[in-house]
Protein backbone atom coordinates (compact mmCIF):
# COMPACT_ATOMS: atom_id res chain seq x y z
CA UNK A 1 0.00 0.00 0.00
CA UNK A 2 0.61 3.60 -0.47
CA UNK A 3 4.38 4.35 2.43
CA UNK A 4 2.93 6.60 4.54
CA UNK A 5 5.65 8.99 5.17
CA UNK A 6 4.08 11.28 7.41
CA UNK A 7 3.24 8.91 9.92
CA UNK A 8 7.22 7.82 9.36
CA UNK A 9 7.93 11.32 10.50
CA UNK A 10 5.81 11.60 13.19
CA UNK A 11 7.10 8.59 14.67
CA UNK A 12 11.02 9.49 14.07
CA UNK A 13 10.48 12.91 15.77
CA UNK A 14 8.59 11.35 18.48
CA UNK A 15 11.58 9.28 18.85
CA UNK A 16 13.78 11.70 18.71
CA UNK A 17 12.30 14.35 21.31
CA UNK A 18 12.12 10.88 23.70
CA UNK A 19 16.40 10.52 23.37
CA UNK A 20 16.47 14.65 24.03
CA UNK A 21 14.49 14.52 26.80
CA UNK A 22 16.18 11.87 28.17
CA UNK A 23 19.53 13.53 27.38
CA UNK A 24 18.24 17.00 29.06
CA UNK A 25 17.27 15.50 32.13
CA UNK A 26 20.55 13.17 32.91
CA UNK A 27 22.06 16.58 32.09
CA UNK A 28 20.67 18.45 34.32
CA UNK A 29 19.91 16.42 37.18
CA UNK A 30 23.96 15.61 37.00
CA UNK A 31 25.17 19.12 35.86
CA UNK A 32 22.42 21.64 36.03
CA UNK A 33 23.20 22.60 32.30
CA UNK A 34 22.46 21.16 28.92
CA UNK A 35 23.62 21.59 25.79
CA UNK A 36 22.30 20.14 22.04
CA UNK A 37 23.40 20.98 19.07
CA UNK A 38 21.48 20.51 15.70
CA UNK A 39 18.22 20.94 17.35
CA UNK A 40 15.92 21.53 14.66
CA UNK A 41 18.38 21.34 11.39
CA UNK A 42 19.68 24.11 8.83
CA UNK A 43 16.43 24.83 7.10
CA UNK A 44 14.18 25.34 10.03
CA UNK A 45 16.79 27.35 12.10
CA UNK A 46 17.20 29.53 8.82
CA UNK A 47 13.55 30.14 8.49
CA UNK A 48 13.16 31.26 12.40
CA UNK A 49 16.55 33.49 11.76
CA UNK A 50 14.74 35.14 9.13
CA UNK A 51 11.59 35.81 11.07
CA UNK A 52 14.07 37.71 14.08
CA UNK A 53 16.10 39.66 11.87
CA UNK A 54 12.63 40.92 10.10
CA UNK A 55 11.11 42.21 13.55
CA UNK A 56 14.59 43.75 14.28
CA UNK A 57 14.29 45.65 10.96
CA UNK A 58 10.63 46.53 11.55
CA UNK A 59 11.90 48.16 15.23
CA UNK A 60 10.02 45.82 17.31
CA UNK A 61 12.85 45.07 20.16
CA UNK A 62 12.70 47.25 22.87
CA UNK A 63 15.62 48.02 25.72
CA UNK A 64 15.71 45.57 27.74
CA UNK A 65 13.63 46.31 31.05
CA UNK A 66 15.77 46.49 34.13
CA UNK A 67 14.69 44.38 37.28
CA UNK A 68 14.02 46.71 40.35
CA UNK A 69 17.62 45.45 41.76
CA UNK A 70 19.37 46.42 38.46
CA UNK A 71 17.44 49.83 38.29
CA UNK A 72 19.98 51.13 40.85
CA UNK A 73 22.88 51.28 38.44
CA UNK A 74 23.30 54.74 36.90
CA UNK A 75 24.43 53.76 33.30
CA UNK A 76 21.69 51.01 32.27
CA UNK A 77 23.51 50.22 29.42
CA UNK A 78 26.34 49.19 31.36
CA UNK A 79 24.28 45.77 33.22
CA UNK A 80 22.51 44.88 30.27
CA UNK A 81 22.69 46.31 26.90
CA UNK A 82 20.31 43.78 24.93
CA UNK A 83 16.88 45.02 23.14
CA UNK A 84 13.91 42.39 23.19
CA UNK A 85 10.44 41.55 22.30
CA UNK A 86 7.92 39.06 23.57
CA UNK A 87 5.97 36.64 21.31
CA UNK A 88 3.46 33.45 22.11
CA UNK A 89 4.55 32.60 18.40
CA UNK A 90 1.10 32.69 17.16
CA UNK A 91 1.46 36.28 16.04
CA UNK A 92 1.68 37.06 11.92
CA UNK A 93 5.35 36.95 10.95
CA UNK A 94 6.29 34.60 13.92
CA UNK A 95 5.09 31.11 12.86
CA UNK A 96 8.52 29.63 13.15
CA UNK A 97 9.01 30.93 16.50
CA UNK A 98 5.99 29.52 17.49
CA UNK A 99 7.46 25.87 15.93
CA UNK A 100 10.49 26.69 17.60
CA UNK A 101 8.59 27.21 21.35
CA UNK A 102 6.26 23.76 20.55
CA UNK A 103 9.32 21.99 20.19
CA UNK A 104 11.15 22.98 23.12
CA UNK A 105 7.73 22.18 24.99
CA UNK A 106 7.58 18.53 23.26
CA UNK A 107 11.03 17.86 25.23
CA UNK A 108 10.45 19.57 28.11
CA UNK A 109 6.76 17.36 28.38
CA UNK A 110 8.80 14.41 27.64
CA UNK A 111 10.87 15.49 31.22
CA UNK A 112 7.88 14.90 33.17
CA UNK A 113 8.39 13.16 36.53
CA UNK A 114 11.84 12.68 35.33
CA UNK A 115 13.64 16.42 36.92
CA UNK A 116 14.72 16.26 40.37
CA UNK A 117 12.24 18.55 42.52
CA UNK A 118 10.59 19.72 39.68
CA UNK A 119 7.00 19.67 38.41
CA UNK A 120 6.95 21.94 35.15
CA UNK A 121 3.00 22.94 34.18
CA UNK A 122 4.11 25.88 32.08
CA UNK A 123 6.11 28.75 30.43
CA UNK A 124 6.74 32.37 29.55
CA UNK A 125 6.30 33.54 26.47
CA UNK A 126 8.99 33.81 24.34
CA UNK A 127 11.52 36.41 24.66
CA UNK A 128 13.53 36.75 21.36
CA UNK A 129 16.55 39.13 22.38
CA UNK A 130 19.71 40.58 20.13
CA UNK A 131 22.72 42.09 21.61
CA UNK A 132 23.13 44.49 19.22
CA UNK A 133 26.79 43.83 19.16
CA UNK A 134 28.90 47.24 20.06
CA UNK A 135 30.41 46.06 22.93
CA UNK A 136 27.05 45.19 24.83
CA UNK A 137 26.63 42.48 27.32
CA UNK A 138 25.11 41.73 30.66
CA UNK A 139 26.99 41.14 33.68
CA UNK A 140 26.82 38.09 35.39
CA UNK A 141 23.45 37.77 37.24
CA UNK A 142 20.65 34.79 38.08
CA UNK A 143 17.87 35.08 36.29
CA UNK A 144 15.06 33.89 39.03
CA UNK A 145 16.93 34.66 42.92
CA UNK A 146 13.82 34.86 44.46
CA UNK A 147 11.61 32.09 43.41
CA UNK A 148 9.48 33.83 41.57
CA UNK A 149 8.60 30.39 40.28
CA UNK A 150 11.16 29.77 36.73
CA UNK A 151 13.20 26.62 37.06
CA UNK A 152 14.23 25.90 33.97
CA UNK A 153 16.11 28.53 31.41
CA UNK A 154 15.70 27.53 27.65
CA UNK A 155 17.85 29.57 25.32
CA UNK A 156 17.98 28.54 21.35
CA UNK A 157 20.69 30.51 19.31
CA UNK A 158 20.67 32.01 16.04
CA UNK A 159 24.17 32.51 15.37
CA UNK A 160 25.63 31.05 12.05
CA UNK A 161 28.95 31.01 12.12
CA UNK A 162 29.76 32.54 15.11
CA UNK A 163 33.21 32.95 16.57
CA UNK A 164 34.00 34.22 19.55
CA UNK A 165 37.81 34.54 19.15
CA UNK A 166 36.29 37.44 17.08
CA UNK A 167 32.85 38.54 18.18
CA UNK A 168 33.03 37.48 21.89
CA UNK A 169 29.03 37.11 23.25
CA UNK A 170 30.33 33.85 25.12
CA UNK A 171 27.67 32.74 27.64
CA UNK A 172 29.65 32.14 31.22
CA UNK A 173 27.96 30.18 33.53
CA UNK A 174 29.70 29.82 36.71
CA UNK A 175 27.53 26.73 38.92
CA UNK A 176 27.45 27.27 42.58
CA UNK A 177 30.06 25.53 44.10
CA UNK A 178 31.85 24.24 41.51
CA UNK A 179 35.76 25.77 40.32
CA UNK A 180 34.45 25.21 36.78
CA UNK A 181 33.19 27.29 34.77
CA UNK A 182 30.78 26.75 31.43
CA UNK A 183 31.60 28.92 28.44
CA UNK A 184 28.74 28.88 25.29
CA UNK A 185 29.15 29.72 22.21
CA UNK A 186 25.86 31.10 21.02
CA UNK A 187 26.02 29.25 17.89
CA UNK A 188 23.41 28.69 14.98
CA UNK A 189 20.57 26.22 15.75
CA UNK A 190 22.05 25.27 19.44
CA UNK A 191 19.58 24.28 22.57
CA UNK A 192 20.94 25.22 25.85
CA UNK A 193 18.62 24.45 29.17
CA UNK A 194 19.70 25.65 32.79
CA UNK A 195 18.08 25.39 36.27
CA UNK A 196 17.06 29.34 36.18
CA UNK A 197 17.75 29.54 40.17
CA UNK A 198 20.92 30.50 42.01
CA UNK A 199 22.76 27.40 40.77
CA UNK A 200 23.28 29.07 37.51
CA UNK A 201 25.11 32.95 38.04
CA UNK A 202 25.75 33.63 34.22
CA UNK A 203 26.64 36.45 31.83
CA UNK A 204 26.85 37.17 28.48
CA UNK A 205 30.40 38.49 27.61
CA UNK A 206 30.94 41.74 25.36
CA UNK A 207 29.56 40.78 21.28
CA UNK A 208 30.90 42.42 18.82
CA UNK A 209 28.83 41.46 15.93
CA UNK A 210 24.75 41.45 16.28
CA UNK A 211 23.70 38.61 18.10
CA UNK A 212 20.54 36.93 18.33
CA UNK A 213 18.59 34.39 21.56
CA UNK A 214 15.40 32.80 21.65
CA UNK A 215 14.32 32.11 25.15
CA UNK A 216 11.29 30.73 27.49
CA UNK A 217 11.43 29.93 31.18
CA UNK A 218 9.63 27.01 32.35
CA UNK A 219 7.82 27.38 35.77
CA UNK A 220 7.90 24.43 38.72
CA UNK A 221 3.98 24.50 39.37
CA UNK A 222 4.96 24.67 43.21
CA UNK A 223 7.15 26.98 43.51
CA UNK A 224 5.02 29.36 40.90
CA UNK A 225 1.88 28.54 43.07
CA UNK A 226 3.76 30.07 46.13
CA UNK A 227 5.22 33.30 44.15
CA UNK A 228 1.45 34.02 43.30
CA UNK A 229 0.24 34.04 46.85
CA UNK A 230 3.20 36.20 47.93
CA UNK A 231 3.72 38.16 44.90
CA UNK A 232 5.82 40.67 45.20
CA UNK A 233 7.30 41.90 41.73
CA UNK A 234 9.91 41.14 39.64
CA UNK A 235 9.49 38.90 36.44
CA UNK A 236 5.17 38.73 36.17
CA UNK A 237 4.10 35.27 37.16
CA UNK A 238 2.34 35.23 33.33
CA UNK A 239 2.12 31.39 32.19
CA UNK A 240 1.46 30.15 29.08
CA UNK A 241 0.51 26.45 28.80
CA UNK A 242 2.89 24.16 27.21
CA UNK A 243 1.60 23.18 23.42
CA UNK A 244 2.84 19.95 22.04
CA UNK A 245 2.92 19.83 18.39
CA UNK A 246 -0.91 18.81 17.52
CA UNK A 247 -0.99 22.49 19.26
CA UNK A 248 -3.63 21.21 21.98
CA UNK A 249 -2.46 22.94 25.34
CA UNK A 250 -1.18 19.81 27.61
CA UNK A 251 -0.27 19.89 31.17
CA UNK A 252 2.41 17.87 32.08
CA UNK A 253 0.95 15.69 34.73
CA UNK A 254 -1.80 14.61 31.86
C1 LIG B 1 10.76 42.67 33.93
O1 LIG B 1 10.95 42.53 32.57
C2 LIG B 1 12.03 41.80 32.10
C3 LIG B 1 12.14 41.65 30.73
C4 LIG B 1 13.18 40.92 30.19
C5 LIG B 1 14.15 40.35 30.99
C6 LIG B 1 15.23 39.63 30.42
C7 LIG B 1 16.20 39.08 31.21
C8 LIG B 1 17.36 38.31 30.67
C9 LIG B 1 18.00 37.39 31.49
N1 LIG B 1 19.05 36.67 31.10
C10 LIG B 1 19.57 36.83 29.88
C11 LIG B 1 20.70 35.95 29.57
O2 LIG B 1 21.31 35.45 30.51
N2 LIG B 1 21.00 35.68 28.30
C12 LIG B 1 22.01 34.69 28.03
C13 LIG B 1 22.33 34.57 26.55
O3 LIG B 1 21.73 35.32 25.75
O4 LIG B 1 23.19 33.73 26.21
C14 LIG B 1 19.00 37.74 28.97
O5 LIG B 1 19.52 37.88 27.73
C15 LIG B 1 17.87 38.49 29.38
C16 LIG B 1 16.10 39.27 32.60
C17 LIG B 1 15.06 39.98 33.15
C18 LIG B 1 14.06 40.53 32.37
C19 LIG B 1 12.99 41.26 32.92
MN1 LIG C 1 20.14 35.22 32.30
Amino acid sequence: EEFDTSKTYFSVLETRTKMLADYACNCLNRYGVCVIDNFLGNGKGLEIHEQVQDMHRKGLFTEGQLMNSERGNSNLKHVRGDVLTWVDGSEEGCEDIGFLVSSMDAVILKCAGKLTNVSVNGRTKAMVACYPGNGTQYLRHVDNPNDDGRCITCIYYLNKNWEAKKYGGLLRIYPEGQDRVASIEPVFDRLLFFWSDRRNPHEVMKAFKTRYAITVWYYDADQREKAIKGYKGGMKPEIVPLHSHDQRSVNCDT
